[in-house]
């Protein structure tokens, strides 16, 4: 396939290592430095552009690849209050959008687990919940899109959670802490509590692979479909 990254950072170089491996080209690179000169007509011939680059940049570089005709495989994080406005602009170009919060396969088993541990729960109100998410100090967004997706698959499974909150939390609100620290590549926890004991999940990537392996992949699946697609698509979850 011949591939457009955008956005050349950690995400961007990682992925270009393992495109490259898996025998796609790299035909355009788009970073903060040629954004701007960037046109429709630039994407002409591309079979996919992987977009990671930051919560305010990603929705023009989507409008622009659905305006290019070009499948877009996006990882960026923290744009969604824009996700209206990009749902209706995929139906009216008939374009393809492949969104996940988190590529790595382990977290998308992680998301899974975490959402039968909360039908479980409903059994059991004397377990609250919270969450702790750790990730490198330049991450921009907080918390991340990873926990946002953890605490939603709570508000779909477990009754008594309905919204997240980076505050103090009242009784039908998850808490989240997110910390930074040093080039933490990204740790989730969900933890209940009763009065006498704890049950902690954790997912823990020990590098960007995970997640670079899945954007390669979810490109793969993406370039010859049309819509929006996920990780369940990909992984039959
Ligand atoms: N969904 C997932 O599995 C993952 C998502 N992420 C998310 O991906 C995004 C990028 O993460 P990193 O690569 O770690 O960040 P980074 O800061 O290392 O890289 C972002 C790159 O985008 C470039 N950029 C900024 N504005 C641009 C524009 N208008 N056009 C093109 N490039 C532009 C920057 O110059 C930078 O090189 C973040 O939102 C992060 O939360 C990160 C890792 C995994
Ligand atoms: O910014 C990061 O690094 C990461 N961002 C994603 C998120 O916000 O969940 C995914 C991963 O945790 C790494």
């Amino acid at each position: 396939m011949k591939i457009a990254l955008i956005g050349y950072g950690k995400m961007g170089k990682t992925i270009e290592k393992i495109a490259l491996d898996r025998g796609h080209d790299i035909s355009l690179i788009v970073d903060v430095k040629n954004a701007n000169t960037i046109t429709a007509a630039d994407l002409k011939g591309i079979d996919v552009a992987i977009e990671f680059t930051n919560p305010d940049s990603a929705v023009n570089n989507y409008m622009l690849c659905f305006e290019a005709g070009v499948p877009v495989v996006s990882g960026t994080t923290g744009w969604l209050e824009q996700e209206q406005q990009v749902y209706n602009t995929i139906n009216q170009k008939d374009g393809t959008f492949f969104y996940a919060s988190n590529f790595s396969l382990g977290v998308n088993l992680f998301f899974e687990l975490n959402k039968q541990l909360g039908k479980m729960m409903n059994s059991f109100p004397d377990y609250d919940v919270d969450m702790v998410e750790v990730h490198h100090t330049q991450k921009l967004d907080a918390p991340s899109g990873t926990a946002i997706t953890l605490a939603e698959g709570l508000f779909d499974t477990l009754d008594r959670k309905s919204s997240w909150t980076l505050d103090k939390a009242n009784d039908a609100q998850v808490h989240i802490e997110a910390e930074r620290r040093g080039e933490v590549p990204g740790i989730h926890t969900v933890k209940y509590e009763s009065e006498v004991d704890e049950i902690v999940i954790t997912h823990s990537a020990k590098s960007r692979q995970g997640f670079a392996f899945g954007a390669v992949i979810a490109a793969e699946f993406a370039y010859d479909k049309k819509g929006v697609l996920s990780m369940k698509d990909l992984l039959n979850l």
